[in-house]
């Protein structure tokens, strides 16, 4: 479903690691691991097309327009933005061709699934981390994207965001979604029995989390 072929991105024209190879199967869930600064969220952006690499390619075997989600950190939302978060969250319809009534009662529930009902007529500069953070999430889970590539979607959530966060990303996975996320909780992950992809200077490193859990002493910081 993503497939990368001597990929290398960075910023200012470094490149971050050696050429990376690598295939990401469709209904797949990866976490991205690696010490702040290694090119995790880089990484995402060139495979969400927001940035081109600097040299290799990507391949995401769907149309990057509509196909490919992409939940940013939340410090890139422009919180002065005048819209009210029922309006963001809507967004996650773009493409959609269900009708207006359906978009109506979908977005309904989704604010439900997500605690934000109550919150859905509040501009984004009067709420708080955890809210955007769902509100966010409740925008990805409108999109019927394939490719859900998720940056640091743990940040700021609450126990019962974090619950809410696994099982939709469980949902997503039975769907048969192919889905990437950036995080540092390797704890969190192993527990997901989840695969990873470290983000090293001297090169990525693809093994289940719980390896990398095992032989972080060899490894050094992990995440
Ligand atoms: N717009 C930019 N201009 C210049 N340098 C940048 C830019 N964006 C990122 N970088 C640099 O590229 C490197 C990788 O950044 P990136 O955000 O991908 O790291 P990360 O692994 O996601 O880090 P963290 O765990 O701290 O979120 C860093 O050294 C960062 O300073």
């Amino acid at each position: 479903m993503i497939e990368c072929h001597g990929l290398q991105w960075g910023a200012g024209g470094r490149a971050l690691t050696p050429p990376l190879d690598l295939q990401l199967a469709a209904g797949s869930l990866t976490a991205v691991i690696g010490s702040n600064g290694s090119g995790k969220s880089s990484l995402l952006k060139v495979m969400a097309g927001l940035d081109r690499p600097l040299a290799g390619r990507v391949d995401v075997n769907v149309p990057l327009l509509g196909g490919v989600s992409y939940l940013p950190q939340q410090q890139h939302v422009d919180r002065q933005f005048p819209i009210r978060l029922a309006e963001l969250v809507s967004a996650g319809f773009w493409r959609s061709r269900l009708g207006r009534s359906e978009r109506q009662a979908r977005l309904r529930q989704t604010l439900m699934d997500w605690g934000l009902l109550d919150l859905q007529t509040q501009g984004l500069h009067a709420l708080s981390g955890g809210e955007l953070q769902r509100a966010l999430l409740a925008r990805l889970s409108l999109t019927d994207a394939q490719v859900l590539l998720l940056d640091e979607p743990e940040a700021a959530l609450d126990d019962v965001g974090l619950r809410l966060l696994w099982q939709h990303v469980e949902r997503w996975q039975q769907e048969g979604r192919t889905l990437v996320l950036v995080s540092h909780n390797l704890a969190g992950l192993e527990r997901k029995n989840c695969e990873g992809l470290l983000i090293a200077r001297s090169g990525c490193i693809r093994a289940p989390i719980r390896q990398f859990m095992a032989e972080r002493q060899r490894l050094g910081q992990v995440a």
